[in-house]
């Protein structure tokens, strides 16, 4: 689908990564960016987000290039959105739905389904109002995906109801992983999440750890779900539990943040953060500031972290370790792709885990039904995999099918 994409520059942040941020979204949902038209304003418009005579301009542009979605980098109102597909007639995207799209494309757990929708939904319902079904009849691609289009013609009281249910169900999803939680407790296994930005190579590095196989695109969102195995990290230590997280991205939709809230808990219990960070990114800074922001957020800002510098391959750097004042470790230098500095990185984690609080049950006899194969190595080959029960459409309803061990979906945002 080709696509048109519109940048704003109000004079604050890194215009140029942002547009370009945009376009690596927009291709990840499956479109093609054709052009970008960008503007400098102080402040929207109220009736198109722009001035009349650029929206005119972007009207001429989509003729012009055959054209057939415009994506806006910025949040719409429903006013504008509605006035910017009248006058151009044409569909128009804001960001938030843009990243809604894809992360309706990605979701493939049972929890995560229920979460995009809920968010839809609830996206939806601020646009609900008269006049908006203007361009109801084009079909395909997209921007029409999720709740799917009959509901769009439904009233609110539907999608109130659709809402609540989901709530209700996505609330019991919570209740039981409280009661794992809790469960889990009493075999306690040290708990490492890999945490970043879209895109800065978790899931790159989630395998290099794990050997698991786990889906590594270059684009943005390619990890929805969250997935965890155990590794064995050496005598020392024995098992740890691994888990890949989906990425933060700047201005993630609130909506997002908040259905996926139920599941920010599980992160908040890791003992270890691994916040892994694209080295050879020249917004780096700003990606870092922008996840730990979102860390503070949900509240795991107190966990122990090691920042990654992932892609020293790319930046030209070499593998090594940095300590803070207090002889922690602060920074482990690597390429998750080509393994320089795996090592290192593995013995990062081994020291965390023996100065955690919680070393003295890593011992102890571990009672839940996943087996763990007997490890005979000393590296991560005998990680047993802990995330079959994210596939099963009714996983709510069959509370064993879910293993012990499942640190579940992340996603987070500042708004
Ligand atoms: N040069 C280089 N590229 C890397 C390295 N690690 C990952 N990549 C590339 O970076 C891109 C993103 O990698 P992923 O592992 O999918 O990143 P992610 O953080 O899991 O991304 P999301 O799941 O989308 O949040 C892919 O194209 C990887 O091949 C590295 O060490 N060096
Ligand atoms: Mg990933």
């Amino acid at each position: 689908m080709r696509a048109a994409l519109v940048g704003i520059d109000f004079g604050a942040g890194d215009f140029n990564a942002s547009v370009e941020e945009l376009s690596l979204l927009a291709r990840s949902a499956g479109v093609d960016p054709i052009t970008t038209i960008t503007a400098k304003r102080s402040s929207p418009d109220a009736a198109y987000f722009v001035g009349s005579g650029k929206a005119d301009e972007i009207g001429l542009a989509c003729v012009d290039q055959n054209i057939e979605i415009v994506i806006f980098n910025h949040a719409l109102s429903p006013a504008q959105q509605r006035n910017l597909e009248k006058r151009l007639n044409i569909r128009v995207l804001d960001r938030t739905s843009l990243i809604l799209d894809i992360f309706a494309q990605r979701a493939k757990s049972h929890e995560g389904k229920l979460q995009v929708e809920l968010a839809q939904l609830q996206h939806l319902a601020t646009r609900l109002i008269r006049g908006w079904t203007h361009l109801e009849r084009q079909k395909g691609g997209i921007g029409l995906r999720g709740p799917g289009e009959t509901q769009l013609e439904t009233d609110r009281r539907l999608i109130g109801e659709r809402v609540k249910a989901l709530r209700a169900r996505l609330a019991k999803l919570r209740k039981q992983h409280e009661t794992q939680r809790r469960s889990r407790g009493r075999s306690h296994t040290f708990s490492v999440s890999l945490v970043g930005y879209t895109n800065a190579g978790k899931s790159t590095l989630f395998n290099a750890l794990t050997k698991a196989g786990v889906y590594v695109a270059n684009q943005l969102f390619a990890t929805l779900d969250t997935t965890s195995r155990r590794v064995y990290l050496g005598e020392e230590v024995g098992n740890v539990v691994m888990s890949d997280t989906v990425g933060f991205v700047r201005e993630l939709p609130h909506q997002l943040v908040a259905a996926f809230r139920a599941t920010l808990e599980e992160t908040i219990h890791a003992d270890l953060l691994l916040h892994v960070v694209d080295g050879a990114s020249p917004v780096r800074m700003e990606q870092i500031e922008q996840v730990n922001l979102v860390l503070k957020e949900i509240g795991a800002d107190h966990i122990p972290q090691i920042l990654v510098w992932n892609k020293i391959d790319a930046a030209g750097l070499e593998p090594a370790v940095e300590r803070d004042e207090a002889g922690n470790i602060a920074r482990v230098f690597i390429s998750a792709h080509t393994g320089a500095g795996l090592d290192m990185l593995r013995d990062a984690v081994v020291e965390a885990a023996k100065a955690a609080p919680e070393r003295s049950h890593l011992f102890e006899e571990q009672d839940d039904a996943e087996p763990v194969d007997a490890p005979d190595g000393d590296d991560a080959d005998d990680a047993s995999d802990l995330d079959d029960a994210h596939d099963a459409d009714d996983a709510d309803q069959a509370q064993d099918a879910q293993p012990a061990e499942i640190l579940t979906s992340t996603i987070v945002g500042p708004r």
